[in-house]
């Protein structure tokens, strides 16, 4: 095969977050306009306790995309000295500012502090992470809620790639709160037959090879190989690791993308996937949090 065909039967594949991003972002900067011209100026508040460099460019990357797409950015930064109430402090005064629609809290965040408390303390309707329990509730019961970024992200990309999910086996390989579970409830939602797998897991790989759907959220490095891959399976990756790499830091995935690629049907590139979803879905939630302080409907999405 020449490399131009074999760079075109690899581009075929690729779940283009980069591309499906931009397609959300432009949609948000239609409503936000909207909402503008009736006189609302949605607001994103971002938080971000300590000096963590991973979190600092995350956090400048989100005030960014708010300013392209028109909503207000506020940014608090606490030093990693800060108590616990001097955070429950912050968040009070930003649940009870109306012009604030979002707050989201940059995780992990130091050690002393209670991330639980944190996210608990802050209002369920500004919640644009969706990690309070009544959004996680909310999520688990069907109601429509504020919904965690990157799981609705993967969900957008899934469903751009293969339409309807209804009886397809996924298979979601990690079960945290901010990635894991929440995307097990979504693929429930959408009437998957869904597994979960974490680190107890037996014989892991054995089950991964019989979903038509793979979501990888490990944090280890390129660790889903083509063991766990089902031939024309739709692997998303949501990992982000920077590693050490023929003396270069690179940004690599938790699957790994050289040996899973000739099995799947598609899969999403790290970078350029799971990461830009996750970013235009916050700028949605923002909206969909100013839409409802605002008493309006929101938008099927
Ligand atoms: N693209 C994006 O927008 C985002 C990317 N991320 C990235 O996604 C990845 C996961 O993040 P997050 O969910 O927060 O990570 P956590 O560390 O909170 O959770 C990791 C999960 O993976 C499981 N696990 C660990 N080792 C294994 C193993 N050998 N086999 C099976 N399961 C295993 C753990 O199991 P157990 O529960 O048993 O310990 C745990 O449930 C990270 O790379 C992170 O950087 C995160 C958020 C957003
Ligand atoms: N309260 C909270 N909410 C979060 O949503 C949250 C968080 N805390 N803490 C950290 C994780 C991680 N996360 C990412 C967002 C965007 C990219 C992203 O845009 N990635 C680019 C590359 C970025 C780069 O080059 O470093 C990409 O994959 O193409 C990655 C990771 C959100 N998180």
């Amino acid at each position: 095969m020449s490399s131009a065909v074999a760079n075109k039967a690899v581009e075929s594949k690729l779940i283009d977050g980069k591309a499906v991003s931009a397609q959300v972002l432009a949609e948000v900067t239609a409503d936000v306009a909207a909402l503008k011209a009736e006189g609302i100026e949605p607001a994103l508040a971002v938080v971000l306790v300590g000096e963590d460099p991973a979190s600092q460019v995350y956090v400048r990357n989100k005030v960014l995309r708010a300013g392209e797409v028109g909503i207000r950015s506020l940014e608090h930064r606490l030093p990693a000295t800060s108590t616990q109430d001097e955070v429950l402090a912050l968040i009070d005064e930003l649940n009870r500012d109306a012009s604030v629609n979002g707050i989201l809290v940059q995780l992990p965040l130091p050690w002393h502090i209670n991330e639980t408390a944190v996210l608990q303390a802050i209002d369920p309707i500004k919640d644009v992470d969706g990690f309070h329990s009544e959004n996680v509730g909310g999520l688990s019961q069907g109601r429509d809620v504020l919904t965690p970024c990157t799981p609705a992200g993967c969900m957008r990309l899934l469903k751009q790639t293969l339409g309807d999910l209804s009886g397809k086996h996924a298979v979601v390989v990690g079960r945290s709160n901010i990635v894991g579970k929440p995307m097990a409830a979504l693929l429930l939602a959408a009437d998957c037959t869904v597994t979960v797998l974490h680190s107890r897991s037996k014989n892991p790989q054995a089950l991964s090879r019989q979903a038509d759907i793979v979501v990888a959220a490990v944090g280890r490095p390129r660790m889903i190989d083509a063991e766990w891959i089902k031939p024309g399976a739709v692997v998303i990756d949501v990992g982000i690791n920077r590693i050490e790499e023929d003396g270069k830091s690179r940004l690599v995935g938790d699957v790994d993308f050289a040996s899973v690629l000739p099995l799947a049907s598609a899969i999403t590139p790290v970078p350029g996937g799971v990461g830009p979803m996750t970013i235009a879905l916050l700028m949605q939630n923002t909206v969909t949090a100013a839409r409802q302080q605002h008493g309006k409907p929101t938008q099927a999405q």
